[in-house]
């Protein structure tokens, strides 16, 4: 492809130097860029990518996108906003790939990853081939890949969604995360369906004030839709949890169809007669496509939520709501969300990805409504991202928690004594005495101790990495995956 193409792209651009350049890939790491790539000058949060240009063209760059002249001996595409630029450009390099495809894509605190496996099962099962996008793996034509991020940056999305379509991929699911919305990259991707799951706390270092954060997640559902298409394949549609209060303002943005499920309110597809045990969840589904008894493996209140998401996403793709309750009822769970370890001991030990308040709030309330015994709460929050959720996950893990291990996540940059140290206020605010909670900032320490105190009938929760296989301190990535440690911990003690 040429550099005066893309010029043709955008009403504000303009070509210094030769337009004819031609160029094979796009990149925006100079770090991975090879002979004849388009390099895109982003200017980001840490460093400005324009510093890098000279590295591009050393690393064998032919042309670059800048938001202002370089004083550099190479064609460019100056443009007024790099970043938005850079997916315009992935998904016209790329062929549009995703208007070739239906792709449902699911925004929201939590859920997002469970909704997404949700829906990949239901449409694997009746014949489609599926394509994945999100937190744990991307699959492209039945391969898995692992993911860096939740979602991608605009031009390794494009590119798998080629890679997808090329695959004959037919659903493609993807998480759409909030960073993602706010930085365009998932811009230029055409989405049969938005799925909201929740809005409550998180990433408020990244977009300063909740109504920021539901502004970026309200992205998804502005772009979608245009009218009530008269051809079923084209027609668009707006998910909407009707129990939280953010859907009314997705519902205002969009012109796409809104469908809205929920338990509290009335609504197009709703939970009722829920019941809960430690094996599973029943509930009767009762939606405009009929109502039928589901009887799921998956725990608790909000993998209910999960599934209406995706009950009613798949109804409207006229999937029957009996062949939805088959795939559901099957799905034995999500690696690393509520996840037991069992190594034949007498108390229950569960792995789950809770890293905010809210989730953390739901796995404990989810336990409490069957734990026999005492609930061991090991928890610790993430470096470098929000720090006012700290105290708060510390009031909520001493409020149903009979003893507390304050421990690190993955504390990445910060001094993991520092982050403890930002938990420890909110279990004594929690009125938790002293001798019911330690701070000890070697998780593998932690969660010995944790199994070490288990007795029977009592549940372990390991919260806050989940499928993670790694922990990142001072930037350096060390092998670990709590499910393993724990295993071994119990095996240590034996039993
Ligand atoms: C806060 C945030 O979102 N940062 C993203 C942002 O980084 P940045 O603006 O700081 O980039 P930068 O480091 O200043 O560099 C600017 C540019 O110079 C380039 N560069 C830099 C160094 C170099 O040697 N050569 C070079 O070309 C970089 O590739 C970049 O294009 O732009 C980068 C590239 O465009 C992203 O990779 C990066 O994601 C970082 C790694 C990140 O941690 N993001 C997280 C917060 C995130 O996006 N998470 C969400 C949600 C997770 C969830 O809840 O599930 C996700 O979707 O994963
Ligand atoms: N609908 C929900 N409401 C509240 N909490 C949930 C919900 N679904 C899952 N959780 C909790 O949140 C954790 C993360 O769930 P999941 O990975 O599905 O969400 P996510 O939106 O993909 O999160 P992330 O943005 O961190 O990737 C789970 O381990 C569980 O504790
Ligand atoms: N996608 C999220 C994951 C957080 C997981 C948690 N274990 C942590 O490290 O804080 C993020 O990058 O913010
Ligand atoms: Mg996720």
């Amino acid at each position: 492809m040429q550099l005066k193409e893309l010029a043709s792209l955008f009403v504000n651009s303009r070509i210094v130097g030769d337009g004819n350049t031609a160029f094979t890939d796009i990149q925006f790491d100079s770090r991975k860029v090879g002979p004849g790539h388009l390099f895109i000058c982003v200017p980001g949060y840490v460093t400005d990518g324009h510093r890098y240009a000279p590295a591009a063209l050393a690393a064998g760059a032919s042309a670059l996108v800048t938001e202002r002249v370089l004083d550099l001996p190479a064609a460019q595409l100056v443009v007024p906003n790099a970043r938005y630029a850079m997916a315009v450009i992935a998904s016209h390099f790329f062929g549009y790939p995703s208007h070739g495809m239906q792709v449902i894509g699911v925004t929201g605190t939590k859920g997002k990853t469970t909704m997404t496996y949700l829906l990949e099962r239901i449409l694997a099962d009746r014949g489609w081939k599926t394509g994945l996008m999100g937190t744990i793996r991307t699959t492209v034509g039945g391969v898995t890949v692992k993911a860096e991020r939740t979602t991608q940056e605009a031009p390794d999305l494009q590119r798998n969604l080629r890679l997808m379509a090329d695959a004959g991929t037919q659903y493609v699911v993807m998480e759409a995360s909030s960073e993602a919305l706010e930085q365009e990259r998932v811009k230029g991707t055409k989405f049969r369906t938005a799925i909201f799951t929740n809005l409550t706390q998180d990433h408020l270092n990244f977009h300063h004030t909740m109504d920021n954060y539901r502004a970026a997640k309200g992205l998804l559902f502005s772009r979608l839709g245009n009218t009530f298409s008269a051809v079923p394949e084209e027609r668009q549609y707006a998910v909407l949890n009707a129990d939280d209060e953010a859907s009314d303002y997705f519902a205002r943005l969009t012109s796409a169809q809104v469908i809205r499920y929920g338990i509290d309110r009335p609504c197009d597809v709703r939970a009722t007669s829920i019941r809960m045990t430690l094996g599973g969840t029943v509930f009767t589904v009762e939606s405009f496509a009929g109502s039928a008894e589901f009887r799921m493996q998956l725990v608790g209140k909000f993998n209910v939520y999960n599934a209406l998401g995706a009950i009613a996403a798949c109804l409207a793709e006229g999937i029957a709501l009996d062949d939805i309750k088959d795939s559901l009822e099957r799905v034995q769970g999500v690696s690393g969300r509520m996840e037991r370890v069992d190594a034949g001991q007498p108390y229950l030990v569960l792995v789950d990805y809770a890293h905010t308040p809210d989730s953390l709030e739901k796995a404990l309330t989810t336990i409490g409504e069957f734990a026999a015994g005492q609930v061991i709460t090991v928890f610790g929050c993430g470096g470098d991202r929000d720090r006012t959720k700290r105290p708060i996950m510390g009031r909520v893990a001493a409020q149903y928690s009979g003893y507390v291990y304050v421990t690190s996540d993955n504390p990445r940059s910060e001094d993991p004594e520092a982050i403890l140290r930002d938990i420890l206020p909110g279990l004594a605010e929690a009125g938790l005495p002293e001798d019911r909670y330690e701070a000890i900032a070697d998780r593998k320490i932690a969660i010995q101790k944790a199994i070490d105190r288990a007795g029977p009938g009592d549940v372990v929760l390991i919260a806050g990495k989940g499928h993670e296989t790694y922990q990142e301190i001072q930037g350096v990535k060390y092998d670990f995956d709590d499910r393993l440690v724990a295993e071994e911990a119990i095996r240590r003690r034996g039993r």
